[in-house]
């Protein structure tokens, strides 16, 4: 009888000692976050110190929008400042070359929160080990040579004619135009020829592939893998079909993965693998560890590959076409500059002679800088050695060894301390001081900064030059233009600027991006 209600009694007391436990737990948690963690001393807000859910609300619930909250924090607690328990975010510029160091010594790894969200380990985007990831870009990084990009000039050109003839067909309908899918579909063929040679292209499609671009729109979706990691792990590995039924957007991501996969199974069955033909041939014939062959990693190589490759580029050609169209001055003296070294206004660009255009340069530069392509922070871990911050006023502070530190283009790249009215699209800062281009965080820095920086580069320089150099901006003014002409329809800089850090970067919702009416 003394046993049976002793028993009772310990049964009764058991969700009771599992409730204290768990209030204790948070609570010794929470000291020791406030109170004793390596980053302890680093200023900013006790609720991100607290808690990674702050965090997971901004970038889920409000939609991207921790990158503007940490630039608030910026404002209150200053240059360097906790964002999280386990991340410190630094808003100054004078740090980029310490901790973006471009020394292969130093060792410099990604962190959970980006390597969660992208899914793709085999990628080297998504690979930790600082010498893993060496050997693993030593392979991709003669295809982005500047050389090398050179020699793809043909294929960049032909895309760009192949654009101009779909506008052509689009000036007859007289109907507006969303020249952001119009730029995805160029630069994703370009990237799918290079990474894997002649294939479908976009840009022969009817709608331009539109129903995929729409299913890929940059959203808050984006962050799950970085806050609930188990859930878009399980995600990943359901098949397309079960996922399409599920969540569309998700299942049709995993159909475009699934297709590359077997693009990859394609390159490695062929019989012919000439040198250099495409990223793909080459990685398989080359002498890496067969391991590294694999489909399930060269799927993820491909997947970054061909995302990182598109989106960024065509929403930043997406911002600099909105300013010219915007801007008649601006269009007239890049109109002139360009006469100079393309005097038909038929012709196409010789990539060679835009690099020497100072106001087509600027204005890259611009746009890079106010709207950079990939806006998620860049956070990175230094294994072996303690980080110093000195701070403006002489403070300085310790970020202990292995602990995550970060920069976010969209916060640096409009730093006050470093340019002159941040927010305002002014090319010619770049004219006046070339030097600014060293705090240019859009491409990140140092040991792991962007591979494709070439290639993005001579693609917005042929896509701009052959742009304005066919196309006059539509004069209301004249009976007659001269020439085929462009204008903005219902855009406004709103629907080019960043709303939100969805890795890539996101306007505000139901924009439809730039749109313009072409007439011939
Ligand atoms: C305006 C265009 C572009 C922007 C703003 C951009 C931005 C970036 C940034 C910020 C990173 C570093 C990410 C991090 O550290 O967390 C990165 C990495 C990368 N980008 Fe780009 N990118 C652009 C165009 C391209 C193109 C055209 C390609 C072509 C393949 C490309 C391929 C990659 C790859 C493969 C990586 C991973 C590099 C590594 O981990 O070593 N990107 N990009």
């Amino acid at each position: 009888m003394a046993l049976d209600s002793s028993l009772k009694w310990a049964t009764s007391f058991q969700p009771l000692l599992v409730a204290s436990l768990i209030v204790f737990y948070v609570l010794g948690l929470g000291i020791y976050r406030l109170y004793f963690s390596p980053l302890a001393k680093i200023p900013g807000p006790k609720i991100a110190a607290l808690t990674s859910w702050y965090n997971a609300y901004h970038d889920l619930w409000r939609g991207g929008q921790y990158v503007w909250a940490v630039e608030e924090m910026h404002r209150k607690y200053g240059p360097i400042v906790r964002i999280r328990p386990d991340v410190v975010h630094v808003n100054d510029p004078t740090f980029i070359e310490k901790l973006y160091s471009q020394s292969p010594k130093l060792r410099r790894e990604r962190y959970a929160t980006i390597l969660q969200t992208l899914q793709a380990d085999g990628s080297i985007l998504a690979t930790k080990d600082h010498d893993h990831h060496r050997r693993r870009r030593a392979v991709l990084n003669p295809f982005f040579s500047q050389q090398n990009v050179r020699r793809l000039e043909p294929v960049i050109n032909d895309t760009l004619a192949n654009m101009f003839y779909r506008m052509d067909g689009w000036a007859k309908t007289g109907a507006p135009v969303r020249m952001n899918i119009a730029f995805r579909a160029a630069t994703k063929d370009i990237i799918q020829a290079y990474a894997f040679g002649d294939g479908d292209k976009c840009l022969d499609m009817e709608d331009c592939n539109t129903t995929f671009f729409d299913i890929m729109e940059p959203q808050p979706l984006a962050h799950l893998g970085t806050h609930f990691f188990w859930l878009a792990s399980l995600m990943a590995k359901m098949p397309p079909k079960v996922m399409i039924a599920l969540i569309p957007k998700v299942g049709a991501f995993a159909n475009f993965v699934e297709g590359l996969a077997v693009q990859v199974e394609e390159v490695r069955k062929a019989k012919d693998l000439p040198e250099g033909k495409t990223i793909f041939h080459e990685i398989i014939r080359s002498n890496i560890p067969e391991s590294e062959k694999e489909t399930r990693r060269l799927t993820d190589e491909a997947m970054v590959i061909v995302i990182a490759g598109s989106e960024t580029t065509a929403s930043t050609l997406a911002a600099i076409m909105y300013h010219l169209l915007a801007d008649r001055k601006l269009f007239a003296r890049l109109r002139a500059e360009l006469e100079t070294v393309m005097p038909d206004r038929n012709e196409l660009p010789v990539a060679s002679k835009l690099d020497k255009l100072p106001l087509l340069n600027a204005l890259i530069q611009e746009a890079i800088r106010l709207y950079p392509g990939a806006t998620h922070r860049q956070d990175r871990t230094c294994p072996d050695e303690d980080l110093v911050y000195e701070a403006p006023n002489g403070q300085t502070y310790v970020i202990p060894a292995g602990s995550a530190v970060g920069m976010a283009a969209p916060i640096l790249n409009r730093n006050p301390d470093t340019y002159d009215r941040p927010n305002e699209f002014i090319p010619e800062r770049y004219l006046e001081n070339p030097k600014l281009l060293k705090y240019q965080m859009s491409f990140s820095k140092g040991t792991r900064q962007c591979i494709g920086i070439n290639l993005a580069y001579q693609e917005l320089q042929t896509f701009t030059a052959g742009l304005v150099r066919r196309y006059d901006l539509y004069d209301p003014a004249l009976k007659v233009q001269n020439g085929p002409t462009l204008e903005l329809y219902q855009t406004t800089r709103a629907d080019v600027a960043i709303y939100g850090d969805f890795i890539t970067t996101g306007a505000y919702p139901g924009s439809q991006g730039v749109r313009v009416i072409i007439r011939d």
